[in-house]
């Protein structure tokens, strides 16, 4: 893969754009062609040298090409090998049907394939131009395929996975591998295709960088490049005021646990300190559980308008354990012109109200961040999580431009989105942070990049992968306690 293209990410229609101007500057199409199947027959050698036989699954257009360039290839290095094709190979066009006719193999009938012992597939069936749910026949073949636990490489994607949205198009193969060229598509990162995908491979087939780069959009993976400029040094000999003072807001007695969490998290995180703003029946609660988390009564609005006139508290988390209703309103509504994490309660607090806050945010000219998972974002923005056709990426970024605030739409694929568009997704979470507690305990990673400085944007998608490699660090059987001790230094 080419370095400056390591983070891009390339939409199908992206990369048909890049294909098209590639062909335009006069590279030869067809060597691109070779190169990526050829790719794929070296990838299969390496991974599979003790198969038996090698089955490349042909489909109609230019993954089907790249396909019998593999099987080419294949064959003329001594592997046996047998090729399927879905439809009729006649029918091939361009640069397909130039593989197609160098091809020497016979081609059969996709439905003729029988699974054997010893078989590795190669899928050639769909990649980037995949636009409706697979034929019947493709379907059936996946079924007869993963019943005789044939492992499978994929070209480009594994057939089914649509390359813009990681959504399944009726069934797909479940690859081992995956060889993809150029640049990675969000279907190999969203779930659920991104577990379809297996080991990924970005090839590059010999498109200049430049060609893509000038034709991808704003849409990256997320790692410290993406944000690795804003992350201040944390100098030990700076004065604690200037890495930020981060204010938590605690819910009542009986849920003060949650904010406590996002307070110690902020601290790990670089807060130069922490306070937790207590209503007063939760005082003696929380007082008996902190140590280096300073405590604050906090009672009502009129508490915290007090408190805010010391400007040195400049970033806020407010939601975890909170409770929902018009308290939370109030509070938000009053900090989000500051640098403000508005997480679950806080949230929730405003699903059938949500203008204002909405209307604050475009005016205020803060930094404030929303961190909705699946449920949180269907309930505070019904009208885009309804819009079957969009994907999460997507459904981010129109959530940003209606809110004016960075959306965190959390899960196995955060997706970390500006008003701007720009958007990343991110990648480094193992399935056992999905565990009691995690949320908090990013919201207040979040919230000590805000108190540090970081602009909104940066700083959510920063602690998206601190919060990621925490979890990576914890180990399975982590528990939220455990996850903050483990949250890494800035890079
Ligand atoms: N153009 C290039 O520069 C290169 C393209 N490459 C390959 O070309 C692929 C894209 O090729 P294509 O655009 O031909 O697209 P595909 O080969 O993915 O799909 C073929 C055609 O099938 C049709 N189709 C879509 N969904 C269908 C469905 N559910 N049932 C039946 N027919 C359906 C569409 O008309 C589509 O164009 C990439 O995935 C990659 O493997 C590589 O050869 C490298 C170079
Ligand atoms: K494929």
């Amino acid at each position: 893969m080419l370095e400056v293209l390591r983070d891009v990410l390339v939409t199908p229609t992206e990369m048909t754009a890049i294909d098209n101007a590639a062909a335009a500057s006069g590279i030869d199409s067809f060597a691109l062609m070779r190169s990526a199947g050829t790719a794929v027959s070296a990838a299969a050698l390496r991974l599979f040298p003790e198969a038996l036989r090698f089955v490349v699954l042909c489909g109609p257009g230019n993954n089907g090409g790249d396909g019998y360039v593999a099987a080419s290839a294949l064959a003329d290095g001594g592997a046996a090998v047998a090729v399927f094709a879905l439809g009729n190979p006649e029918a091939l066009k361009g640069d397909a049907a130039r593989a197609k006719s160098a091809c020497p193999l016979t081609v059969q009938p996709l439905e003729a394939y029988e699974p054997k012992l010893g078989d590795v597939v190669i899928d050639a069936l769909f990649g980037a131009g995949l636009t409706r749910d697979l034929p019947a026949e493709a379907q059936r073949t996946i079924a007869r395929a993963s019943e005789g636990h044939v492992p499978v490489i994929a070209v480009d994607l594994p057939s089914g996975v649509d390359g813009r949205t990681g959504e399944i198009r009726g069934a797909s193969f479940a690859a081992v591998h995956t060889v993809t060229f150029m640049a990675r598509k969000p279907g190999h990162l969203l779930m659920p295709g991104r577990v379809r995908c297996g080991t990924l491979e970005v090839f590059d087939i010999g498109i200049p960088a430049r060609l893509v780069s000038e034709r991808a959009g704003d849409l990256r993976l997320n790692t410290p490049a993406a944000w690795g400029s804003h992350a201040s040094a944390l100098d030990p000999a700076t004065h604690k005021y200037r890495r930020g003072h981060l204010g938590v807001f605690s819910g009542g007695p009986r849920s003060t646990g949650a904010a406590r969490l996002s307070a110690t998290a902020g601290l790990a995180a670089g807060a130069g300190l922490v306070t937790l703003a207590s209503p007063t029946e939760a005082l003696a609660a929380n007082a008996s559980h902190l140590t280096a988390v300073m405590l604050r009564e906090i009672h009502g609005t009129e508490d915290l308008a007090a408190w805010l006139k010391d400007k040195r508290v400049n970033a806020f988390v407010l939601g975890p354990g909170f409770g929902v209703g018009k308290k939370a309103r109030d509070f938000a509504l009053m900090l989000c012109d500051r640098a403000l994490v508005l997480d679950a309660d806080g949230m929730t607090s405003f699903e059938k109200d949500r203008t204002e806050l909405f209307e604050r945010a475009a005016s205020s000219g803060g930094r404030l961040v929303m961190t909705p998972h699946e449920g949180e974002f269907a309930r505070l923005f019904p009208e885009i999580a309804a819009e079957a056709a969009l994907s999460k990426i997507e459904k981010a970024q129109a959530a940003a431009r209606l809110s004016h605030a960075v959306v965190v739409y959390k899960g196995p694929d955060t997706v970390v989105a500006a008003p701007s568009g720009h958007a990343v997704v991110n990648d480094n979470a193992p399935p056992s942070l999905a565990t009691a507690g995690s949320g908090d305990v990013l919201a207040g990673i979040m919230g000590a990049h805000l108190a540090q400085g970081m602009p909104a944007f940066e700083a959510a998608a920063a602690a998206v992968w601190r919060h990621g490699e925490a979890g990576r660090r914890a180990g399975r059987g982590m528990t939220a306690e455990t996850l903050v001790e483990c949250i890494p230094p800035l890079p």
